[in-house]
């Protein structure tokens, strides 16, 4: 098979940094054919959200029945889900389609501060897509959010707290480490069997972060059919995210924190 179908489940963008339009262009940008279901509305810029319309469950299921009663899809990107009603809608969907190779990033608040989840909704998020997806990709406050604990503040913390979202029901854990200071920024990447791996990069001196998140999980999700492994579709990902974000201020979108720049990979 040399052509792969992409689906992003999750909310709008209309400056194209972050949620479904950023996905899209990662999928493009890494080789996959792009596909889209929408789960909310977002007026919302590089400057932050001003509101946010849910799309009804029922709608969510419409949209997710009919594409994938005609579309073969090869992975998924799970992103903003916004409210309990479309957490289940995606989990239905999930097993009568049996969808596989499930990135699911735990959306729930944006740089700007914004809620893009019910607070209500976290519990759906634990019972319902935790154990359906093959890999949860966290930053330290949705880790802490569903685990109901403190963020990690190290490395150590981070691994403990991966190996504890895995005991939760998660079947592979990327805990992102974005929000740490100093010279790198490192990622954990911890499997089934409480396998560790970091995968590290320089950190970029930019303010130029919208959609760092969405970038990366659906970089993982375009690549995965591509590679062997969980492992090595990650460590591109962030390769690939890390020259977007190097490549960031190429751009000029906006009075705020602009978005990576989804350059089309030389792979
Ligand atoms: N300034 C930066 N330089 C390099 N990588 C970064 C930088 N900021 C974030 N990252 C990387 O971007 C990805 C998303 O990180 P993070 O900020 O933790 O999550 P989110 O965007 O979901 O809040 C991770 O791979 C993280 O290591
Ligand atoms: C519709 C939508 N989905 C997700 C996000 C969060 O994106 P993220 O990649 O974490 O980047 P920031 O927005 O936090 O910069 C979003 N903003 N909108």
């Amino acid at each position: 098979m040399s052509s792969f179908n992409i689906l992003s489940i999750a909310g709008t963008d209309p400056s194209g940094g972050a949620g479904i339009q950023a996905d899209l262009k990662a999928f493009s940008a890494l080789g996959g054919y792009g596909m889209s279901v929408v789960t909310a509305l977002v007026a919302q810029t590089t400057t932050g959200v001003t509101e946010v319309l849910d799309v009804p469950p029922e709608f969510v299921t419409s949209q997710l029945d009919t594409l994938l009663g005609d579309v073969r899809v090869d992975a998924v990107k799970i992103g903003m889900l916004s409210t309990t009603g479309v957490i289940e809608a995606v989990a239905g969907a999930i097993d009568r389609h049996g969808l596989t190779r499930i990135v699911l990033d735990p959306v729930m608040v944006a740089k700007s501060g914004d809620r893009l989840l019910a607070a209500d909704a976290i519990e759906a998020v634990r019972s319902e897509l935790l154990p359906r997806a093959d890999l949860i990709t966290p930053n330290l406050p949705e880790a802490a959010d569903l685990l109901g604990e403190p963020e990690a503040v190290d490395l150590d913390g981070m691994r403990a707290q991966a190996e504890r979202l895995v005991k939760l029901g998660a079947r592979r854990v990327l805990l992102k480490g974005g929000h740490l200071d100093g010279e790198n920024s490192t990622d954990l990447l911890v499997g089934p069997e409480g396998e560790a791996e970091t995968f590290t990069a320089a950190r970029v001196a930019t303010d130029n972060t919208h959609g760092t998140g969405c970038t990366l999980s659906s970089a993982i999700a375009a690549l995965r059919p591509q590679r062997a492994t969980w492992s090595q579709a990650v460590g591109d990902a962030k390769r690939y995210l890390t020259e977007a974000l190097r490549r960031a201020d190429e751009l000029e979108v906006g009075h705020g924190k602009g978005p990576v720049h989804h350059f089309h990979a030389w792979w």
